[in-house]
């Protein structure tokens, strides 16, 4: 594998509307069944599953194992964050919660290592021992590092909604991703993804994405929610979690066995 071509864009320039799930177990187990599972895409969550710098390292080991190509939901757009999860590999950076564009371009600052004649002067810090350069054994990693890295910014208010051009005008801003989840919140509707004025959101911004040729990607609870987003003209899109999928296995098995025990699931859980 050449660690320097970032696979994520080759995965959107190779492939339809690439596929993707959510990693909420916390283990290098479940993220390698998923990736053998046939996923194109895992997002391994530091944002709301409480791992460290080790798990993560130990489940991005354990996805490079696998065809699906691992993005890393960082806790929050911070510069120290941003350099560990970089350090342990990571290539495909998710940023929660980015407001405008001046927090994308401080979030895409920090990918970069500070070189000459930079638009947006990088800020990463310089390591040379990690598991990105190979233990440095790729040549050349600090100098080439910057163009390997594949920043998705996610978009999860309608503040940050209204400045989608702006946002995605940033050099290095990739591809932007709607955390439908918080939108629901943010709109007043939490949880229910499904309201019309959350709904008419999600696809104004598909719409928008589309119209200045920016990736837009998205996660739903189900087959048939994805469907949508993928008519609305989301470039990439995941579907639920390791977890909630399992839930609902367990769910439905309970179900067809012994009725009595199971629970009730919230259809907004996934
Ligand atoms: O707001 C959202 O929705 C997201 O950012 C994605 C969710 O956090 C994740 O739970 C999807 O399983």
């Amino acid at each position: 594998m050449d660690i320097l071509n970032n696979p994520f864009r080759a995965l959107l320039a190779d492939k339809a509307v690439p596929l993707g799930s959510w990693l909420m177990a916390g283990t290098p187990v479940t993220a390698e069944a998923m990736g053998c599972a046939g996923f194109d895409w895992l997002v391994l969550d530091m944002e709301h599953v409480p791992i460290d710098y080790q798990d993560a390292y130990q489940i991005l080991q354990a996805v490079g194992g696998t065809p699906a190509c691992p993005v890393v939901r960082l806790a929050w757009n911070d510069l120290v964050q941003i350099k560990r999860a970089l350090d342990i590999g990571a290539q495909t950076l998710m940023f929660p919660f980015v407001e405008n564009a001046a927090e994308a371009r401080s979030a895409v600052a920090a990918t970069r290592y500070p070189q000459p004649g930079q638009a947006i002067p990088g800020t990463r810090g310089f390591a040379a021992m990690h598991r990105a350069s190979r233990y440095g054994t790729v040549p050349d990693y600090a100098t080439r590092a910057n163009g390997a890295v594949f920043s998705i910014i996610q978009l999860e208010t309608p503040a940050a909604l209204a400045q989608l051009e702006e946002i995605a005008a940033i050099d290095g801003v990739d591809a932007l991703f709607v955390g439908p989840g918080d939108l629901s919140a943010a709109m007043g509707h939490i949880g229910n993804i499904g309201h019309p004025d959350v709904q008419a959101a999600i696809a104004d911004a598909a719409r928008r994405a589309r119209a200045i040729g920016k990736p837009i990607g998205i996660v739903g609870p189900s087959p048939e929610m994805v469907h949508t987003f993928i008519h609305y003209g989301y470039d990439y899109v995941a579907i639920a979690s390791d977890m909630g999928m399992m839930m609902r296995q367990a769910n439905a098995f309970i179900t067809a066995l012994k009725p009595s025990l199971a629970k009730a699931l919230d259809t907004g859980a996934y």
